[in-house]
């Protein structure tokens, strides 16, 4: 139940100058200024008096001085207003108030026919307040019947002489008594009616038994205070809500003076009572108006009455009528004064609502009713904006010609659409490229820790320390791995943001390009293309930067292990040859040493696929902005791993095919047994072009290499066998498993590897014997294998540098390479274990043999579990380690049988082992070798 706080309107109306005023020729003691403001006593405009030939001021000179005073009110009503103005003034939200709930009631209040019967009844032809007031009242219950019952009771009182009657019914004086609800009239029955003809004929009924008297001043004057009352009891037919409100219409007496109605006798005494009345009630008003909590109410009949008009729960309206006659100038001024007190009477109002026994439950219904109601109808007004805005839009598009304002504002609406689509556009681009630079950033630190760690194998002085610092690199890149998973999940949504945006630019076009504006909109759209382009080449060009920056950190690392590497490299190189230990093996590495060191392109290291791989690192992706929104996983252009095959251990894996492409392009070709020269990069072609051209090196060294057995460059797969695949691919997206394709390239070491067949070959002795008789193997193609190609498998420490390599052998069929490799072996004199063992991690495929490695010796870092999915092709290489090092072990076990059996004078079965440099198949090409290498022997 909602309280409101709420001053008493009052409003003054002024009434013409009746005929008996006129006929003494008054002033005018009332000048409306507007609405609301009104001047007491104002200056005459043209009132000139002149005595005895003089212009006197004042026409009244024993009486009074102009007052002047400019008085404000809620309402002004001047002598021209009608009954009907104040009813739609002052009584129409009166009535509306009713109907809300809250008790109401108006008084009228002034001097003896200063107008308040004619303002509240009125006459036939202009009926007042009280008739229209009611009229309005019926209307509104008819309107609201449907919803609503009501029931109407009515009382019309009097207070004559401080006895209350009953105007209705002509009984005797009723008794006011007070509980719970207010003043209560003992005995008032109130009269039910159902329309307003039947109220109005009660009105004119209760008008009739007034107590009236002619006065001096009004001769039909109104002796007593009249009070209608309209009870009306409302109830919801929906809620059973209910409400009891009351309507009061007071025609107050006369405020006059005695003096004035020059009254005798019996109405001198109605002159003592009305004052009595009206002063009680002008005590009232005053204590009232200056917020005192006592109000004196019980004084007189009519304050009690009106207690609750005047200080209850009620919204009043006071109408204060008054003469503009100079004549009635005290008792205007009366009026005037209480009209202003009563203005600070503040009332509290609040609705009144009859607690009712409706359940709880129903009203709770009622409430959810009303709720989804609510909401149904926030649903269609939302609807029928969106097709107002439709209509509104179409009406814009179909109009012929339309005005330039029309087109202002659809430019607006468009500029500000195109605004929002490019800046969501721009934010999803921003975060994407810098994710993406990021990740590509990560990807080298890890590449470049890698080639650090495959460098840390080789650089260790004792080994001691180096399973430390190996895992703490392996550490280091497993932070950079899960950093870069971390990131995926922001990749992936800021991906779908862009391309959401992308959507949406689009489909802005089509609605652009169907739009009256469109030659307009086109420029601005190419304009914002324009600026989302620049800002592409602006984030590229900063992650180019940093990553130029980063290299050229590690370059200038790389340039001073390389100065370093250099000074001890010749100091040993020096050594060796000074004390004649330069074998073959050591010179060949100083030779392609020598050759890496002056860039030449005669053994490449990566071929050009994978050159354009390194490119890609470095380019975060094509230009156009639908690649960047295509990009489906960042593996596409993620940093491929460089081979670890330069392990230094002379070990030879020559070149990888780098990319996912490259890899898998060779896994297809493996798959099916074939291989064709262009994925392979044969030394045979160059040996010559090399040769010289190690020749000028400061390494001098007969040439040696075989022609017939030529090296071949390959990759098992893609990024070759040692390479490591990208690390977006270790952690695979949903979409990359999806895809399956990417995968494909993830697995491609592992699944080469299991899939080469790896022959056990077993040699028996027999098999030996028979072997070791064929001094010259015979090619299948028919060349017979010359001597040169004999003395680098002959040559034990060329085993160890054969393995895990691919050699080509000119051979079509595997069985025949196997053969033709194995009789190499075994004239070699090497240990038939150990043949098994090569041969066991070796493969026959399309004329070539390969030394891979098998599944059981693969090991993974314990250090790896738990951590990063990473594959770990590091055992890989690990493995390709210890089958050199079997290898190797056997030619220094060799060496040092040869060295036993020499010094002991005994015999031995096996072949002599050569010296470092008795590689030589003859005394020509040693000494040949000797001249150039500078060695004399004294
Ligand atoms: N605004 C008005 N326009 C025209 N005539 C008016 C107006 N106000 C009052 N009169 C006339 O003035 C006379 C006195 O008015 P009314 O009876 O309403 O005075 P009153 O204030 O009710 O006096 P009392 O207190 O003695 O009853 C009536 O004849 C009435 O028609």
């Amino acid at each position: 139940m909602s309280t409101d706080s709420r001053k008493i309107r009052v409003a003054v109306r002024v009434r013409p100058f009746n005929e008996r005023e006129l006929e003494g020729n008054p002033r005018n003691i009332i000048k409306v200024l507007d609405k609301s403001t009104l001047m007491f006593d104002p200056d005459e405009d043209e009132d000139e008096f002149f005595f005895h030939g003089v212009k006197l001021t004042h026409r009244d000179i024993t009486k009074r001085v102009k007052k002047k005073l400019t008085m404000e009110y809620d309402d002004v009503f001047d002598n021209t207003a009608t009954n009907n103005d104040i009813f739609e003034v002052c009584m129409k939200p009166l009535v509306q108030s009713v109907m809300n709930g809250y008790n109401c009631s108006v008084f009228v209040y002034g001097a003896t026919g200063a107008g308040k019967t004619h303002t509240m009844l009125g006459n036939e032809t202009c009926p007042g307040i009280t008739f229209l007031t009611v009229k309005e009242l019926f209307r509104q219950i008819e309107s609201l019947s449907e919803v609503r019952k009501f029931d109407i009771g009515i009382s019309y009182l009097e207070v004559y002489n401080e006895l209350v009657m009953n105007l209705l019914t002509k009984s005797g004086p009723l008794k006011l008594r007070e509980d719970s609800h207010g003043v209560v009239v003992s005995g008032l029955v109130l009269k039910q009616i159902h329309n307003a003809t039947e109220l109005l004929e009660l009105l004119a009924l209760g008008n009739r038994n007034r107590t009236q008297h002619p006065t001096d001043a009004n001769a039909e004057s109104s002796r007593s205070h009249a009070i209608f009352q309209v009870h009306i009891r409302m109830v919801e037919k929906k809620t059973g809500q209910k409400r009891a409100v009351k309507l009061s219409m007071i025609d107050l007496a006369g405020s006059e003076r005695a003096a004035s109605t020059k009254g005798v006798g019996i109405r001198f005494k109605e002159g003592a009572n009305i004052n009595k009345s009206l002063l009680a009630l002008g005590n009232c008003i005053n204590k009232l108006a200056d917020g005192l909590k006592h109000i004196p109410y019980r004084d007189s009949n009519l304050t009690r009455i009106l207690k609750d008009s005047l200080g209850g729960n009620c919204q009043t309206v006071m109408i204060a009528n008054i003469s503009p006659s100079s004549l009635t100038y005290d008792d205007t001024y009366n009026t005037l004064k209480y009209a202003s007190r009563a203005k600070k009477i503040r009332t509290t109002v609040r609705q009144n609502i009859v607690p009712s026994n409706v359940p709880k439950e129903f009203l709770v219904k009622k409430v959810n009713e009303q709720a989804e109601e609510l909401e149904r109808l926030r649903a269609k007004v939302a609807d029928l904006e969106e097709q107002l805005r439709k209509k509104e839009q179409e009406a814009a598009a179909a109009a012929p010609g339309p005005s330039l304002a029309l087109n202002a504002t659809l430019l607006n609406t468009w500029v500000s659409r195109i605004d929002s689509c490019y800046a969501s556009m721009r934010q999803a681009l921003q975060h994407l490229i810098a994710l993406k630079s990021k990740e590509k950033l990560l990807n080298m630190r890890v590449k470049l820790k890698e080639q650090a760690e495959t460098i840390a194998r080789i650089v260790t002085l004792d080994g001691s320390h180096l399973n430390e610092d190996i895992a703490k690199m392996e550490a280091s890149v497993d932070r950079c791995g899960k950093q870069v998973a971390n990131q995926q999940a922001d990749k992936t949504r800021w991906q779908e943001r862009f391309r959401q945006s992308l959507r949406s630019r689009n489909a802005l076009r089509k609605e652009i390009a169907q739009s009256e504006l469109a030659t307009v909109l086109k420029g601005i759209l190419t304009g914002k293309d324009a600026e989302i382009e620049a800002l592409q080449a602006t984030l590229y060009k900063e992650h180019v930067l940093q990553m130029s920056f980063t290299y050229a950190q590690e370059n200038k690392l790389w340039h001073n292990i390389m100065v370093l590497s250099g000074d001890i490299i010749q100091q040993n190189y020096l050594l060796l040859r000074s004390m004649d230990r330069l074998d073959n093996v050591t010179y060949d590495k100083l030779k392609r040493l020598v050759k890496l060191n002056q860039r030449q392109r005669g053994v490449t290291f990566f071929d050009d696929d994978c050159k354009q791989q390194d490119r890609n690192d470095i380019d975060l992706s094509s230009n156009s902005l639908d690649d960047i929104a295509n990009l489906s996983d960042c593996s596409e252009d993620a940093v491929d791993f460089p081979p670890d095959g330069e392990d230094g251990d002379g070990s030879t894996m020559l070149s990888v095919v780098g990319g996912a492409a490259g890899g898998a392009m060779k896994r297809s070709k493996l798959n099916d047994g074939s291989e064709s020269e262009p994925e392979t990069c044969s030394l045979q072609g160059d040996s010559a072009k090399e040769d010289t051209a190690t020749d000028r090196n400061i390494f001098k060294k007969p040439k040696m290499v075989s022609r017939t057995m030529s090296f071949k460059t390959t990759s098992l797969a893609g990024g070759g066998i040692l390479s490591r695949p990208p690390i977006s691919r270790r952690t695979p997206t949903k979409q990359a498993k999806a895809m399956g394709k990417t995968t494909a390239t993830t697995t491609t070491t592992a699944t080469v590897s299991h899939r080469l067949k790896v022959p056990r070959l077993v040699v028996s002795q027999a098999m030996m014997d028979s072997l070791s008789k064929k001094k010259v193997p015979q090619s299948p193609s028919g060349d017979i294998a010359d001597k040169n190609k004999l003395n680098v498998s002959d040559d034990s420490s060329g085993i160890g540098s054969i393995a895990n390599s691919t050699f080509d052998i000119c051979s079509n069929k595997d069985s025949e390479t196997e053969s033709l490799f194995s009789n190499v072996l075994v004239e070699s004199n090497v240990d038939p274990q150990v043949l098994d063992k090569v041969l066991r991690r070796a493969s026959m495929k399309g004329g070539k043999m390969t030394l891979s490695v098998s599944k059981e010796n693969r090991k993974k870092s314990p250090k790896r579990i738990g951590k990063s999915p990473r594959t770990v092709n590091r055992s890989t290489s690990r493995t390709n380690s210890s089958a050199s090092s079997v290898i190797n072990r056997y030619r220094m076990m060799k060496a040092k049988d040869g060295q036993a059996s020499t010094s002991g004078g005994t015999s031995a079965a096996l072949p002599k082992p050569r010296a470092a440099n008795n590689n030589f198949d003859s005394d020509s090409d040693r000494n040949r070798h000797n001249r150039l290498m500078g060695i004399v022997k004294k």
